[in-house]
């Protein structure tokens, strides 16, 4: 079998995939589908740490349309990413592999702290990690934590698992002539302000030369064959 393309990854999941085919919520049959897909990954002896996303329960920004504050709709936010987390580790061990999550908030009752000490003994110790609560501040995206947390642990790149197959020069599910780039360097990714990804994550991943590799998470086994180098993705890099 081919070698792995990277050692050490960080994958950011789609928070909202995983409310399967509802709206809302955790859908338990695609939950189990994603952990069979990290163990298949971990499998092929990648270290991998995990951050989950929250858009399935809440965003902060819609929160705060109906009349809450941004911070506490943010921190509602976070908080729902740790919720996944706590899903997505159940569904780890559950097949019978180790798994670790993380919080950015102290909630000892819940699950360790995050600190970059615990990410490398646990991805040493053949666990896959999840990385949940965000940055641990509001006006942040999941997206932004995968490459902040990327860059802390020395990963080689960021995996975006999405619900769209790549970066397209306009939002394929609006426009449907909206072609796809195989290819991109980050500068561009800013510039054409592709909205796949905040900005805020692009220039973090820009500064720390980490490529983001972008794909869907809809086709089973897709993170493997990215891993692998034969998945069907854009490349954001240098
Ligand atoms: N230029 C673009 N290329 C690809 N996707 C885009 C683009 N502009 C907007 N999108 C939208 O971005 C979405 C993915 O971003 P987001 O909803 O933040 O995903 P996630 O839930 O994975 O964080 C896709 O559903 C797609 O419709
Ligand atoms: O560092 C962070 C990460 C996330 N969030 C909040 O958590 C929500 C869920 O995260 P995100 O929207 O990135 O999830 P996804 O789009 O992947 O489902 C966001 O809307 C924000 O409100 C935040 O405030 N700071």
């Amino acid at each position: 079998m081919a070698e792995p393309v990277y050692r050490r990854v960080v994958i950011k999941l789609s928070g909202e995939y995983f409310a399967g085919p509802h709206s809302f919520g955790m859908d338990q049959p695609t939950i189990d589908r994603i952990a069979g897909d990290l163990i298949a990954a971990r499998q092929l002896g990648v270290e991998v740490a995990v951050v989950v996303g929250g858009g399935n329960m809440v965003r902060g920004v819609e929160v705060s349309s109906r009349g809450v504050s941004r911070p506490t709709g943010d921190t509602m936010g976070m908080l729902a990413t740790v919720m996944n987390c706590l899903a997505l580790e159940a569904a780890i061990e559950r097949r019978g592999a180790p798994a670790r999550a993380l919080s950015a908030f102290v909630m000892p009752q819940v699950c360790e702290l995050y600190t970059r000490g615990a990410t490398h003994k646990y991805l040493a110790e053949g666990r896959i990690v999840l990385l949940g609560g965000g940055t641990g501040n509001p006006f942040f995206t999941t997206d932004t934590t995968a490459v902040l947390r990327a860059a802390e642990i020395g990963a080689h790149a960021v995996l975006k698992a999405t619900n769209v197959d790549g970066v397209y020069t306009a939002d394929p599910k609006k426009d449907p002539s909206a072609k796809r780039f195989d290819r991109l360097t980050h500068s561009q990714a800013i510039e054409g302000g592709y909205k796949v990804m905040d900005a805020t994550a692009f220039a973090l991943a820009r500064e720390t030369s980490l490529p983001i590799i972008v794909f869907s998470i809809a086709e089973p086994g897709s993170i493997g064959a990215i891993l692998r180098g034969t998945g069907h993705g854009t490349i954001v890099a240098g």
